[in-house]
C-alpha cells in the first residue's frame, strides 16, 4: 500500500497518465514535457507523480482488472494508490494479466515455465542506478570512498569489475566525479557487453551503433586510451555530445562519425581491417522494461519483425569490417528470440566464415564469472542477474 496520495497529486497523475495511455511518444519524454508545463510542481511532488505514473504503466493489466476493463486514468490511479495490484486475488487473473504483459508478449516470453513469472515480476521493479568507474581516472574503491564521504552509498557490482550500484536515489549529475569524467552512468549488464568484446590495447574497434557512446567510452578506457574506437551511428543527434564526453573522460581514441545507414560508402575503407566490431543493435528495448515500462504496451509482433529485418542488415554490413581472426559482438537490450538467436543463427548460416564462440568462457577469461548456462550466448535479466535484460553473441571470423 502506498502512503496517502494528496488529491492534487492524484489529479496531476491522472492527467499525465491519460496522455501516456495514448502511447504516442516515449513515456519519459511525455513526463518531462508535462513537468516543464507544470513548473510549479516541486521536485518531491514531481518524483511522486513520476513514480505513480510509472507504477501504473508497470502494473497496467492488474490495475485494469481491479478498476474494470475500460476504466479511465482517474480510476486506474485510484486503484494504484490503493495498492490494488498487490492485494488482488492472483488466481482470478490470467497468467499474462498476472505478469502485466500483453498476451502476445507473454506467449513469446522466452523463459521456462518455472521462472517465467518470477522474471516478469523482476521486470516490474524500478531499475537501480549503476555507475561505471573510468579506470583512466580512478579506482573503484577510491570512488566508492569519495562518494561515501559525500553521503552517497554504493556497493560494488556483482559481475562487472568497474561497476558500482548506488543505494537510493541521490542527485549525482553535478557531482565532481561525474563532471570530471571519473564515473559514468551505465547499467552493469551493459558494461558486461563491453567486456565481451574483449578489446586490447592498440586495436582498431568499431562501435557500429554507438548512440550516445556509453560503450565507446568504456571500450576506449579498457584500451587505456590507445588504438582507435570508431563510433558510428545514423543519428548525428545521439552522437553529438560524444566528443565532449570522451574529452572529459580523458580519451583521445574515440572518433565519432554519423553514417547515412549501414551501407554508407565511407565504411568500405575499413572493410576487412577491424580487430573487433560491436553491433549494439536498435531493438524493441524490451529488456529495459524496468526503466521503460511503456515499451510493452507500445509495440506488437509486427514491430519485432521490422526490427529483425534491420538488425540482420546491420549485422551483415558490420561483419564486412571484421578482419580474419577478428571478433564481432552482436547485442541487443531485448530478450526476444526473434531479435537475438534467430538473427545470429540466420547470419551464421549464410556466413560460414563466422563461428559462435561461447560467451561465458570468454568473460571468465577476464575474471567475470556468471552463473553457468547451456547457451553459447550471454543472456542477462533482472531476476537471474539483477541487470537489465540483454542478449549478446560473440562471433569469431575464422577465415
Ligand atoms: C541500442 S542503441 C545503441 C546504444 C549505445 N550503444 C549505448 O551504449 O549507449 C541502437 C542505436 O542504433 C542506431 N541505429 C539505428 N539504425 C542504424 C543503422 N542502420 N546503422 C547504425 N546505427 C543505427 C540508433 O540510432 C541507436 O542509437
Amino acid at each position: 500500500m502506498n502512503s496517502p496520495f494528496p488529491a492534487v497529486l492524484h489529479q496531476h497523475t491522472a492527467r499525465l497518465l491519460e496522455q501516456l495511455l495514448r502511447f504516442e511518444h516515449p513515456a519519459d519524454a511525455t513526463v518531462q514535457q508535462y513537468f516543464r508545463k507544470h513548473s510549479a510542481l516541486g521536485s518531491r511532488d514531481r518524483a511522486r507523480v513520476g513514480d505513480a505514473v510509472f507504477g501504473c504503466l508497470r502494473h497496467l493489466r492488474r490495475l485494469r482488472h481491479a478498476a474494470g476493463e475500460g476504466a479511465g486514468a482517474e480510476a486506474l490511479v485510484a486503484a494504484w494508490a490503493a495498492g490494488a495490484w498487490q492485494t488482488q486475488d492472483a488466481t482470478a487473473l490470467t497468467p499474462a494479466e498476472q505478469a502485466d504483459l500483453p498476451d502476445w508478449l507473454w506467449a513469446r516470453w522466452p523463459w521456462p515455465a518455472e521462472t517465467a513469472m518470477a522474471v516478469a515480476e523482476a521486470f516490474k521493479q524500478p531499475a537501480p542506478l549503476d555507475l561505471r568507474v573510468n579506470i583512466l581516472k580512478a579506482k573503484r574503491e577510491a570512488v566508492q570512498a569519495a562518494l561515501a564521504a559525500a553521503g552517497i552509498e554504493t556497493v560494488a557490482g556483482r559481475w562487472a569489475p568497474q561497476a558500482l550500484r548506488v543505494i537510493g536515489k541521490p542527485a549525482l549529475q553535478r557531482h565532481a566525479l561525474m563532471v570530471d569524467g571519473s564515473i559514468e552512468v551505465q547499467d552493469e549488464g551493459s558494461q558486461l557487453l563491453g567486456h565481451l568484446l574483449g578489446a586490447r590495447r592498440g586495436e582498431q574497434i568499431v562501435d557500429f551503433c554507438a548512440g550516445a557512446g556509453g560503450k565507446s567510452l568504456q571500450i576506449g578506457a579498457l584500451m587505456r586510451n590507445s588504438g582507435r574506437v570508431h563510433a558510428f551511428d545514423v543519428s548525428a543527434g545521439r552522437l553529438s555530445e560524444l566528443a565532449q564526453r570522451a574529452k572529459r573522460a580523458g580519451l583521445a581514441n574515440v572518433q565519432p562519425m554519423a553514417i547515412r545507414d549501414e551501407l554508407d560508402a565511407r565504411l568500405s575503407r575499413l572493410a576487412g581491417k577491424v580487430d573487433r566490431v560491436l553491433v549494439d543493435a536498435p531493438c524493441s528495448g524490451l529488456g529495459t522494461l524496468r526503466r521503460n515500462p511503456d515499451l510493452k504496451w507500445r509495440q506488437g509482433p509486427e514491430q519485432l519483425a521490422d526490427k529483425a529485418a534491420l538488425q540482420a542488415s546491420i549485422l551483415m554490413a558490420a561483419a564486412r569490417l571484421v578482419k580474419p581472426g577478428g571478433v564481432l559482438v552482436y547485442a541487443t537490450c531485448s530478450p526476444m528470440a526473434e531479435e537475438n538467436e534467430a538473427v545470429v543463427e540466420a547470419f551464421v548460416a549464410e556466413h560460414p566464415a563466422f563461428a559462435v564462440e561461447p560467451a561465458l568462457p570468454a568473460l571468465a577469461k577476464q575474471g567475470i564469472d556468471l552463473p553457468q548456462s547451456d547457451s553459447p550466448y550471454l543472456r542477462l535479466d533482472p531476476f537471474h542477474h539483477d541487470t537489465d535484460g540483454f542478449f549478446a553473441a560473440r562471433l569469431v571470423r575464422c577465415a
